[in-house]
Parts: C-alpha cells; structure tokens; sequence
C-alpha cells in the first residue's frame, strides 16, 4: 500500500476578481479539502474571527515568524502582512488531506517554487471593466487605489502562463463548479498513477 500525500491547491487571482467570493461559496460544498487559514497583520473587520477567517497578529509577531522561516510564503499587500503557516500546510498534507490556499499573485509564485507539484488555479475577470466594478462596488477603495488595483491586476494577469488552470468568475456558481471540477480531476490523475504503480508491483510479483 503506497501512502498517498495530499494535494496542495492554490487558488489566486487579481484584487477583486472574486478569490474570497469563490472560495467560501467552494467551502460551503462537501469537498473534503482543508483550507489553510492565513495570518496577517491588516486590523480583524467587523463579522471576522481569529482563527476563522485569519489569525490576527502584530507586524512584530509577523516578522518574527519570517525570519523563523514559519511561513511558507508571505507577501506585503496594500501595506499589510500576509502569510500561509507552513506547519499546518506539510502536516495536513503528509496526512493524506488536501490543502486549499487563496492567496493572491505573489504569495501563490512563491508557493510554486516549493511546491511545484501544487495545483495552481487563476481566477480570471471576465473583462478588465467588469474587475474594475467589481472593485468600486465593494467599496473598500480610494480612487486612486482602484487606479494602482487595476494597474497591478494588468501585471497579475502576465503570470497567468504560470499556472495549471484559468477560470472565468463570471458567474459564481459556474466559476465553483469549474473549481470543483478541477479538484475532481486531479483525484483522478492520482488514483491513475496509483493503480499503475500497483499494477507494476503485481506484475513483478507474478
Ligand atoms: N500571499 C498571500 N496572500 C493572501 C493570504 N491570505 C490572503 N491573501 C490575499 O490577500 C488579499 C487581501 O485579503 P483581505 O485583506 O482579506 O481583503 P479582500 O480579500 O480584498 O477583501 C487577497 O487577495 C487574499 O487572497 C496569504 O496567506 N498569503
Ligand atoms: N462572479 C461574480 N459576479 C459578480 N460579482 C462578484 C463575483 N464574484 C465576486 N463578486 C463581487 O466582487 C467583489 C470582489 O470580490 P472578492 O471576493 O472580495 O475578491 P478578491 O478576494 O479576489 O479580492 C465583491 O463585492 C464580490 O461580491
């Protein structure tokens, strides 16, 4: 019996595409996978919970866990701190469970080179009017935030070649199934490689 490892997904995207839209509408699905909750250092908003939504810390505490090398990848957003812990990340998976991150551009490139066996999923705006809609409509930015948004979701979107699937958010629902799917799919490719290496073990027996 050869002990199957989880799967590592991460799902990223330009600000606003609908990352955090999709992912908790994924979660509300039986899907069987383990979302890693991320620590930042951007003040808890009203309706969030410590160890729910992130683990809340001080920039202190942040930069402590970096240079303790306790995060597996980290990235500075819109003046914030924002990283995967990585204990939590390599026990789930060496326990056989898959992993989901949504992480945004940056963080998921660097997850890439430690885990090029991870399955990287780009969330893609249906246009770059719509992202930009999408971005006023939540209401959480200046002007001239939206501005620079917009200019660093055209550089976002020239690494998308890095990734192993592009889904269209154009409507959610559709966008999670896409996502389950993907899941589903790559279950199947494991169990194929499976079932081969346990073909071959019988043959040698034979
Ligand atoms: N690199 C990285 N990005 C993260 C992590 N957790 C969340 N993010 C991203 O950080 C960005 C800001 O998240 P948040 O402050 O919750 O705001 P909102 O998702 O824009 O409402 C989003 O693009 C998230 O996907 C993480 O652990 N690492
Ligand atoms: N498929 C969609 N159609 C219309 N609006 C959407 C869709 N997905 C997300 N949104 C809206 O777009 C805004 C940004 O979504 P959000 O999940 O916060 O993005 P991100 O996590 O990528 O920054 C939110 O107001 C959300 O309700």
């Amino acid at each position: 019996m050869i002990e199957e490892k989880g799967i590592l997904f991460v799902l990223s995207g330009p600000s606003g595409v609908g990352k955090g839209t999709v992912r908790k509408a994924l979660f509300e699905k039986d899907t069987g996978l383990k979302y890693s909750i991320s620590m930042t250092t951007r003040p808890i908003r009203t309706g969030e919970r410590e160890g729910t939504d992130y683990f809340y810390r001080s920039k202190e505490e942040f930069e402590k866990m970096i240079l303790n090398n306790n995060l597996l990848e980290y990235a500075e957003y819109v003046g914030n701190y924002y990283g995967t812990p990585r204990d939590y990340v390599e026990e789930t998976l060496e326990a056989g469970k898959d992993v989901f991150l949504e992480i945004e551009v940056q963080g998921a490139l660097q997850v890439k080179k430690n885990f090029p066996e991870g399955v990287f999923i780009f969330l893609f705006p249906p246009s770059l009017e719509e992202l930009k809609n999408r971005i006023v409509s939540r209401g959480t930015e200046t002007e001239d935030l939206v501005r620079n948004r917009l200019m660093a979701a055209r550089e976002e979107i020239e690494m998308m070649d890095a990734y192993d699937y592009v889904v269209v958010n154009d409507k959610i629902e559709t966008a999670v199934q896409k996502v389950q799917s993907i899941v589903r799919s790559e279950h199947c490719k494991r169990e194929r490689v499976a079932v081969q290496y346990k073909k071959i073990l019988e043959d040698d027996l034979a």
